[in-house]
């Protein structure tokens, strides 16, 4: 019987969704007769000691990650469960996502004083967001709101609202889904006015590409179509080497016309705007490999200019 230890920040919604994935991993692992038990670790990054300070400002690549994936190296770990929006796109030589579990809902959402939604916020209303993709595309739809910066856990920021008197925040209905705090919600926001963070609603499950063991369990949890969707955004990203301070936004749905085992076309919408969402760049596209597909379309938003955006935010 091996004891697999899996690794997670210590935030509500990390301890949550870890136990979502340990539950999916028990199934799999009683269905094929794969003998393990689990243990949760729980790790601090630095991202959770610096809440105070915006993430943007202290250059945020992968501050929630690096800890947990020194942990998976030094062996004290057998596996991470990660929000796959919070990963760099740069890989860690040694390390694998060796599961993209079935994504949940990518869309953005508003928890609104009142329920009231996006379209019937009163004229200037407070709204906080820690995103500067959230805030330039919510400006650019409505840019009389008044859009400041917020930080914390979706708890939190939720409860920022009473406190710090917000009209809204927005967040992740993912986060709320895996919560259960679905009922907070107030209204999701679509994709046509907000696309969403790149890999927005997927988890990743790391691990050491060198656990044959270990990859094999995840494999069975894994979900084709959720990984494809991601690995064209975030080739996206990487083509246009963007980190979480810059506002860029893709989302990518799968079509398989013919049922499972005919050929899967990828769909993908993408945005790089200003901060204050008086310029926005969208670009469509569809194609078969995620790759080319991600590559094109950060190869026409740099055509469009999305470079002098990026460059002007690096400063
Ligand atoms: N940036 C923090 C973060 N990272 C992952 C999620 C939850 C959604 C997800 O799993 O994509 C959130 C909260 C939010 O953006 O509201």
């Amino acid at each position: 019987m091996r004891t697999v230890k899996v690794g997670t920040r210590q935030s509500a919604l990390a301890l949550t969704q870890t136990g979502q994935v340990i539950e999916q991993l028990q199934q799999a692992s009683d269905k094929y007769g794969i003998e393990c038990r689990f243990e949760l670790k729980k790790i601090v990054t630095r991202g959770d000691q610096i809440l105070d300070v915006t993430l943007s400002k202290v250059g945020g690549k992968g501050l929630f990650v690096k800890e947990i994936e020194q942990a998976l190296l030094d062996g004290e770990i057998d596996m991470a469960v990660h929000s796959m929006k919070d990963m760099p796109w740069e890989r860690q030589p040694g390390l694998a996502i060796g599961a993209t579990p079935k994504r949940v809902d990518p869309r953005d959402c508003l928890v609104t004083r009142g329920g009231i939604p996006l379209a019937e916020l009163p004229q200037g209303a407070r709204v906080g967001t820690s995103s500067l993709r959230r805030s330039s595309q919510l400006l650019a739809y409505r840019p009389d709101l008044s859009v400041e910066w917020i930080r914390g856990n979706i708890d939190s920021r939720i409860r920022k609202l009473e406190t710090e008197g917000f009209d809204a925040v927005v967040l992740a209905a993912a986060g709320l889904h895996r919560m259960g705090w679905e009922e907070r919600i107030s209204d999701y926001v679509s994709p046509d006015i907000c696309i969403p963070a790149v890999a927005q609603g997927a988890l990743g499950i790391e691990c050491r590409s060198d656990d044959p063991f270990i990859l094999d369990l995840l494999g069975r949890i894994n979900d084709g179509h959720s990984e494809l969707a991601v690995k064209a955004e975030r080739q996206l990203l990487g083509r246009l080497n963007g980190g979480c301070q810059i506002p860029i936004g893709a989302y990518a749905v799968i079509r398989q016309e013919g049922g499972s085992g005919s050929a899967v076309t990828l769909e993908m919408t993408a945005v790089v705007g200003s901060p204050d969402g008086r310029l926005l760049l969208k670009e469509w596209g569809q194609g078969t490999d995620p790759i080319a597909l991600g590559n094109a379309l950060a190869d026409r938003l740099l055509e469009q200019g999305a470079d002098r955006i990026i460059a002007e935010l690096r400063g």
